[in-house]
């Protein structure tokens, strides 16, 4: 994270004011300055191009000037309580800035400066928040499990990342399902309340027992399934319905998948362990209420949403629902005249259900993590809106990724201007198995490619499918089995560009599309074909791609005006059709050319045409 530039010494009046000698390296000097901004490298996944504030400046002696170097730290905004293993993990990381209760105006006005924010679920973190970071903010992360809270779409527009901590807070929210469960069954917070109201009321709390009933565990993931067993151990009979669930997940602590009209009808007791969509709200309606069993007994740790809560009001007193345990609510803090918190039939704990010390140190580190790795431009595993690719298999496309960001860059600098492109076509050439190589990647970074260059949207992985979605490119996929090394993911990868003109002829193939393709060998990433010329060209640096007749000196004549000019030639290599005929000859040079010797490339007589592209 720490980069260097060389800079003259700051032009302020007297530089010792703010100098001062380290001490332990007498030509070490350090000062701070909010104002310098410090742009770090991209990274090919996120595509981070972070402006940080620096507040670290080192200024070493180098030859004749001073090199400044800062020492560019992220900055993550802290919006809610998190556990303080996993602040020391931010704090090595990143500078960190706790402020909670946050309005909105508030947060909208701090997160410009802000590469990450953290939030649990008393955040909204809305699409004002996203247009107000100004593409500053990179990730969002959610330090639990619902992602109810942030918009989604808004961060998939502004190429944010989502990620959030699914695993550390499961059991405590199903121990806090069993609490209310159970305190529910018998009185235990009315009869407590009543208690210390001064009264001794043992006719009036008699509860109902557990054992033999029936449970619906709406919603069988990780703290539905947790419920399940742990209703088992108490004695009851566990059904449960999810559309999603695996059967034999349900069957090996068994519990029988049902459909959720037989799981509202034959439960005693129903608790609720599903996430908050646009299918899941107000699932529990009065039309649902209609269908339970008399007297049935409700339990929420999931989201309030989920419960049109007038109609749970409306089926409590008339005696439809008997109990309700609410850990949620659609409104939280819920309102202080909530009928339902209220009702003498209800049960309430204010979103309690994560907080246990072991679960919020939990996700603390857990969001941490996923957090620093996602500003370190590494895909998170627990990425909620772009692909999640294991390392192994990131590490291994590493080299195809640039690959496939450059032949898309490389693929749009040959269209004529003006001549949009609609159509992608991309071929994978491979020997692995379909399923053995994840393209999403690729992809994305084909368009991130694509697109970039020729708009001012910034892309990466979150937002290339949308983006490339939004302005009409379709982008097809095609896959071509090679019997080669099943060592390296891929062959190659050819990227057609259809239906477009060509400011460079040769780059169009027979059936009149725009045609590159890329390898990787040696680990570096090579333009291969151009057309239907081969080529073996190095993907960096600036390149020079003319198409020729084949005769002696064309090589010379272009060296020469180049070397007049001063410009360096790091590769050249020439792809024909047959001797003497015609030529595709690829420059590659260190300075990009002014616009006097290109015209003069161009003048060459054996040259037809050529194009400057930078790679
Ligand atoms: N009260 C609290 O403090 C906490 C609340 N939660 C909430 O609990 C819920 C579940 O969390 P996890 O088990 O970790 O998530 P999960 O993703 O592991 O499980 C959710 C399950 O719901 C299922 N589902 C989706 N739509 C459904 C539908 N229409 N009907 C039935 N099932 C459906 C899914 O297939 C999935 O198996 C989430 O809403 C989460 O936010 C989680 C932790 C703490
Ligand atoms: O993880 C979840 O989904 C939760 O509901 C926990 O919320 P919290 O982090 O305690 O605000």
């Amino acid at each position: 994270m720490a980069g260097a530039l060389l800079a003259p010494l700051p032009s302020a009046a007297a530089p010792e004011a703010f100098l001062r000698p380290s001490a332990t390296t007498p030509a070490l000097y350090s000062f701070s300055s909010s104002s310098f901004r410090f742009a770090r490298s991209r990274s090919p996944f996120l595509g981070l191009r972070l402006s940080y504030p620096t507040n670290h400046w080192t200024l070493r002696s180098a030859g004749r000037g001073l090199r400044i170097e800062a020492a560019a730290q992220p900055t993550v905004l802290v919006a809610e309580k998190l556990g303080e293993a996993g602040l020391a993990l931010l704090r090595k990381f990143a500078n960190v800035d706790c402020s909670y209760n946050l309005s909105l105006e508030e947060l909208c006005a701090k997160i410009s400066l802000c590469d990450a924010l953290i939030v649990r679920s008393g955040t909204k973190v809305t699409p004002e928040v996203f247009e107000a970071s100004k593409g500053r903010l990179k990730v969002v992360g959610r330090a639990g499990v619902g992602i109810d809270n942030v918009d989604l779409q808004a961060a998939t527009e502004s190429g944010c990342l989502v990620v959030n901590a699914p695993a550390a807070n499961t059991v405590a929210a199903a121990e806090h399902g069993i609490a209310l469960l159970v305190a529910m069954a018998r009185n235990v917070a009315q009869a407590d309340a009543s208690m210390k109201a001064g009264n001794w009321q043992r006719n009036k709390y008699v509860g109902v027992s557990l054992v033999g009933k029936t449970l619906a565990v709406m919603g069988f993931g990780k703290v539905g399934s947790e419920v399940a067993r742990r209703a088992k151990g108490l004695g009851m009979n566990v059904i449960a319905h999810d559309p999603y669930a695996p059967a034999d997940r349900a069957r090996a602590i068994g519990v029988e998948l049902v459909s959720f009209d037989e799981a509202i009808s034959t439960a005693d007791f129903i608790s609720l362990h599903m996430p908050l969509t646009p299918t899941t709200a107000k699932l529990f309606n009065d039309e649902t209420f209609a269908k339970v069993k008399k007297g049935v007994r409700i339990i929420n740790v999931a989201r309030g949403g989920v419960i049109d809560e007038d109609a749970l009001v409306r089926a409590l007193d008339n005696g439809t629902v008997a109990q309700a345990a609410l850990d949620v609510f659609t409104v939280e803090p819920a309102p202080k005249d909530s009928k339902l918190v209220m009702h003498e039939n209800v049960t309430v704990t204010p979103h309690l259900g994560a907080s246990t010390v072991e679960a919020q140190e939990g996700v603390a580190v857990e969001i941490a993590e996923a957090v620093i790795g996602a500003l370190k431009g590494e895909l998170a595993a627990t990425a909620v809106n772009a692909p999640m690719v294991p390392a192994e298999v990131l590490s291994e496309l590493a080299p195809y990724v640039t690959l496939a960001e450059k032949l898309g860059r490389l693929a749009v600098q040959l269209v004529a201007g003006g001549s949009g492109i609609k159509g992608v076509k991309v071929v994978y050439t491979s020997a692995r198995d379909p399923d053995d190589l994840d393209t999403r990647i690729l992809r994305a970074m084909i368009t991130k490619g694509i697109i970039e260059p020729i708009s001012s949207v910034f892309i990466n992985i979150v937002n290339a499918d949308y983006t490339a979605k939004q302005r009409g490119l379709r982008i097809s996929e095609e896959r071509i089995y090679r019997d080669s090394s099943l060592e390296a993911p891929l062959d190659s990868i050819q990227i057609h560009l259809t239906n477009v003109e060509s400011k460079f002829a040769s780059a169009l193939s027979d059936s009149g599309d725009i045609v590159v393709e890329g390898r990787v060998k040696d680990g570096i990433p090579r333009l291969t074909l151009v057309g239907s010329f081969s080529v073996d060209v190095s993907l960096e640096g600036n390149a020079i791609l003319c198409r020729n007749v084949d005769q002696p000196g064309n090589i010379g004549r272009v060296g020469k005006i180049l070397g007049e000019q001063n410009v360096n030639i790091s590769f050249m290599s020439v792809g024909r059709t047959a001797p003497r005929k015609q030529a595709i000859m690829a420059i590659g040079v260190d300075e990009e050319p002014d616009k006097e010797t290109l015209k003069k490339i161009g003048e060459i007589p054996a040259i037809k045409e050529f194009v400057f592209l930078k790679l």
